[in-house]
């Protein structure tokens, strides 16, 4: 195989030592690819813009993105073509779950392409993947119907609060909470299962507002999910005193509304998992369930499977990572696809992230003073 190298770059960064993968390590025989601490690789998370209407305070401060990110432009962007390409690279290597994000995917022109070029996909079983998106679902009213018909197998909708003040004061935009419902309902409505909806908890912002998002969703068969408020990015000023653990989450819930733990559905899982107890203390399948996302308090590097591409084509490893590797150099370049499965499994092969698990032992203020690490709006979560 001719020998090539691949560059990995920060994004607008200078350009690192360049490394050479020419041999590429055996997957196990399921296809099955496995990281330098023996994780295997299952989801792969695209990022289709790092364009958003939205400017969350814990993604996006206005004040601090608009002055500081320039956003890339759009012939840097990946095409439809390029993305289904690697994706199916990287299913051939075990990824079973491939999930759309951003910025705001629905902000992609035509996306509802994308979706049917990737549904025609196939994992090394023969199967369709898991084909998923992460929405601010200000859009979703208008496009449910469009994605579900090209294809797309669930949705997860963010919604911090049901309170327009609140949801405001999240979010930065006078948007009200009801349009997102209205994309949730629609969703629901064109047959879109597993919907999913993310609540980031900051403390003090809108954790007054756990219960009353837990009573609206209960009984709906839309599984809410709260999420520790992380030091991702370097914009958004986090600050430890900001978390909610959620084992506070729980607590919390729990004083009001019965809740037992449901075992995991799949390693590598971000959410623990808690189902709605019924009159006799057992979960009751019929209310439903919740997760909560302890990325702050309760790491989840140990079995972290997951793969993050980029726009504009960049390989990242870890939601913490400053450098990612440049596929679109290598696909514009002309390689055979042997040749990114060879840069594919390499990279993966040598991979040790575990930020937040090492977190701890990092000086207090790595978030804002650190490399300069990726945004979240520019990876997608
Ligand atoms: N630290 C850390 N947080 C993550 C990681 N993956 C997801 N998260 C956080 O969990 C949130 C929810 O992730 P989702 O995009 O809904 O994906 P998911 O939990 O894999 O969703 P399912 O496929 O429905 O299980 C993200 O917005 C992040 O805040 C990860 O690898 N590391
Ligand atoms: C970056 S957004 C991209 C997709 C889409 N714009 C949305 O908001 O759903 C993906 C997820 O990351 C979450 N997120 C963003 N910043 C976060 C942070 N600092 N801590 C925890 N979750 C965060 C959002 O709440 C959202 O659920
Ligand atoms: S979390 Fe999503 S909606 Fe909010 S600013 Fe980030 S990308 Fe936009
Ligand atoms: S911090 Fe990095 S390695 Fe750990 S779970 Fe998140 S993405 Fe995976």
């Amino acid at each position: 195989m001719a020998e090539r190298v691949i560059p990995i770059v920060d994004h607008r960064a200078p350009v690192l030592s360049p490394s050479r993968f020419t041999q590429a390590p055996s997957p196990a025989p399921s296809g099955t690819l496995l990281d330098a601490r023996g994780r295997p690789l299952r989801d792969l998370r695209i990022s289709v813009t790092d364009r958003c209407n939205f400017r969350c305070s814990y993604c996006m401060p206005k004040e601090v993105f608009d002055k500081h990110y320039q956003y890339l432009p759009h012939g840097d962007l990946l095409s439809f073509e390029e993305i289904t390409r690697i994706s199916r690279l990287f299913l051939a290597h075990g990824v079973r779950k491939l999930r759309l994000t951003g910025g705001e995917p629905l902000l992609r022109k035509h996306l509802e392409r994308l979706v049917e070029q990737l549904a025609l996909l196939r994992t090394v079983d023969g199967r369709a993947p898991d084909l998923t998106l992460t929405t601010n679902g200000s859009l979703l009213a208008r496009k449910a119907r469009a994605l579900k018909d090209a294809g797309l197998s669930r949705v997860t909708v963010s919604l911090d609060s049901l309170q327009d003040e609140v949801f405001r004061r999240m979010n930065d935009m006078d948007f009200p909470v009801r349009a997102v419902l209205d994309g949730i309902e629609a969703a629901h409505a064109v047959g879109l299962e597993h919907i999913k909806v993310n609540m980031v908890v900051k403390r003090g912002t809108n954790d007054h507002e756990i219960l009353p998002m837990a009573r609206h969703f209960r009984g709906t068969g839309i599984t809410l999910r709260f999420i520790e408020y992380m030091d991702v990015g370097a914009t958004n000023g986090w600050r430890m005193d900001e978390v909610l653990p959620s084992a506070q989450v729980i607590e919390r819930l729990t004083a009001e509304l019965p809740l037992v733990p449901l075992a995991a559905t799949a390693p590598g899982e971000t959410a623990k998992r808690w189902g709605w107890a019924g009159a006799d203390g057992r979960h009751d399948p019929s209310l439903g369930e919740i997760g909560v996302i302890s990325s702050v308090t309760q790491a989840f590097c140990g079995d972290c499977n997951r793969a993050r591409l980029s726009m504009e084509g960049r390989l990242y490893l870890c939601l913490f990572a400053s450098q990612g590797w440049d596929l679109r150099g290598l696909l514009r370049g002309g390689a055979s696809d042997a040749e990114v499965e060879a840069a594919i499994t390499g990279i993966w092969g040598q991979r040790e992230d575990r930020y937040s698990e090492l977190r701890a032992s990092l000086p207090a203020d790595t978030a804002q003073t650190g490399k300069r690490r990726i945004e979240m709006s520019y990876i997608g979560g």
